[in-house]
């Protein structure tokens, strides 16, 4: 379980996450959608411990990110899909990772296999595509075995066919009881993956709820998305006439 107190973030005068107190249940997809600049990936970072909180804390089963033993055996994040080095093969990469988490080697086939990565494990990132790094992403998440997965807008730049691979992956994975916790600004995509939502706006929770009971609300999903959201994007176009 993910468990957010009273999290907070400012950037010099400006809030990005406020006050946002949320839990993240085991066994199913929980979306987290808000507009863009909404404090998503922010609040992301506070949970792997990558940004400090002003205020509150992110918990991953009971303790911060910084007090776990073996911190990829427990959590598994994508988080920028290009972040790999380019000169070395996606199996160095893995086995590297492995080796300085006391992660056994096997595994590392065995994730190269989950991604459909084995017949390119031993190329250079740099050659891969936007699609090939992002599995390798999930390989790196799921290189621990762990039990909850915290993945950044995993569909960004994907294909139809990747689209579909992620979706299925997170439902099973949440299906053998972990924790899944994925950020999207697409409210339909979401519809098609996730159980329950969380919503936020300007790093406000404006609902957690399930996505049957969002959609029962309005006409549409994205109706009722607009609705949640409505005062809290930063940017809006005017409407062509
Ligand atoms: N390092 C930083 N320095 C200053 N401001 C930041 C920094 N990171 C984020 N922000 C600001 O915090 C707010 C939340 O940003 P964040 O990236 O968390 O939103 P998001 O919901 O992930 O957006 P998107 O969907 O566009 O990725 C924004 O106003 C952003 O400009």
């Amino acid at each position: 379980m993910i468990e957010l107190r009273e999290l907070t973030k400012r950037y010099g005068g400006r809030v990005a996450v406020n006050g946002l107190t949320v839990r993240v249940q085991p066994g199913v997809v929980t979306g987290f959608l808000g507009p863009n600049g909404s404090g998503k990936s922010t609040t992301m970072r506070m949970i792997l411990g990558l940004d400090a909180p002003d205020r509150g804390e992110a918990l991953i089963g009971g303790v911060p990110y910084a007090n776990l033993t073996w911190p990829l055996r427990s959590v598994g994040a994508l988080l920028d899909a290009g972040a790999f080095h380019p000169g070395r093969s996606g199996y160095a990469h893995l086995a590297a990772l492995a080796a300085s988490n006391d992660i056994r080697r096997s595994r590392v086939d065995q994730v190269l296999r989950l991604v459909g990565l084995s017949d390119a494990a031993k190329r250079r990132t740099g050659t891969y595509s936007l699609g090939m790094r992002q599995r390798l992403g999930v390989a790196v998440a799921l290189l621990g075995d762990p039990g909850v997965l915290l993945l950044d807008e995993p569909v960004n730049g994907l294909d139809p066919e990747g689209i579909r691979w992620i979706r299925s992956l997170l439902r099973a994975l949440a299906a053998e009881g972990r924790t899944v916790f994925v950020s999207s600004h697409l409210i339909a995509e979401m519809a098609l993956t996730a159980d329950r939502l969380v919503v936020i706006g300007r790093g406000e929770l404006l609902a957690e709820t399930t996505v049957a009971e969002l959609a029962g609300r309005h006409d549409t999903l994205e109706d009722a998305f607009f609705r949640l959201t409505s005062q809290s994007t930063d940017y809006r176009g005017t409407e062509v006439s």
